[in-house]
């Protein structure tokens, strides 16, 4: 599969995933209100009737989406111009797992920013996002930034220097950048910004594919 349009790359073969030209509206809206779901899940206080109340109606929901399923989740589509996994776990949009890393831009040398918004559920240390998500924010942050400037690769070594607390509840700048590349592998850096302050970052080589 090619793909003209600046900005976006080609993909490795995605089995027989589903290649949408653009993302369902409803697909979006189910994962935003599991989002709600989960974040509710981790701040409610109510007795224990209710949550069995509220575990029958997940249930309920989830037997409701089971009775189709296709075997691939939606693996590509395109938003604002980029090719984006419409399930992947970081910015895919119709994946609940995913905070969703949102609103990429592209500065003039190619340099590449998104922002995300993690709630209580990502907590790791308490008031800060959990290691490992801040790790998964990077990893993908400098996979995007190295496809954007035409050199897809996968991540085989992320370096993560954690600065200060990554916190939760607050909107998160995403930055990261294409360094250069030595034969097949490529190199990035990237940071997360938190209300101004750099609160973890990044270097990683990439392997093209
Ligand atoms: C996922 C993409 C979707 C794209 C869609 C469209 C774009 C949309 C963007 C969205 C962004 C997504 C971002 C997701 C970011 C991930 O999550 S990537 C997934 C996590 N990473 C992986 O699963 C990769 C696991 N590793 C591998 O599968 C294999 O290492 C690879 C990548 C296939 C490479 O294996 P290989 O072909 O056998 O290559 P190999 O000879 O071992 O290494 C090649 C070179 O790299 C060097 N190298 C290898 N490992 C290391 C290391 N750890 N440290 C230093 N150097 C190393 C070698 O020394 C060698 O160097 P040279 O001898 O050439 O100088």
């Amino acid at each position: 599969m090619t793909d003209e349009r600046p900005g976006t790359t080609s993909p490795p073969a995605a089995g027989h995933a589903p290649v949408l030209p653009a993302i369902p509206a409803e697909t979006t809206l189910l994962a935003a209100r599991i989002r709600e779901l989960v974040e509710a899940g981790v701040h409610t206080d109510v007795a224990a009737e209710d949550l069995r109340a509220a575990a029958e109606h997940v249930t309920a929901a989830t037997e409701l989406l089971r009775e189709r399923t296709r075997e691939e989740p939606l693996l590509l589509s395109y938003l604002d111009g980029n090719q984006v996994s419409v399930h992947n776990p970081v910015e895919g949009p119709g994946n609940p797992l995913a905070p969703p890393m949102v609103g990429l831009e592209i500065d003039e040398s190619g340099a590449t920013s998104s922002t995300a918004l993690l709630g209580a559920a990502y907590e790791g240390p308490p008031g800060r996002v959990h290691g490992g998500w801040v790790a998964s924010l990077l990893d993908h942050a400098v996979g995007r930034a190295v496809a954007v400037a035409g050199h897809p690769a996968m991540t085989v070594s992320l370096t993560v220097d954690y600065r200060r607390g990554t916190p939760h509840g607050v909107p998160l700048t995403i930055n990261a950048r294409f360094t250069g590349k030595e034969g097949r592998k490529v190199f990035a850096t990237g940071e997360i910004v938190a209300d101004g302050e750099t609160t973890a970052e990044a270097s990683a080589i990439l392997v093209t594919y």
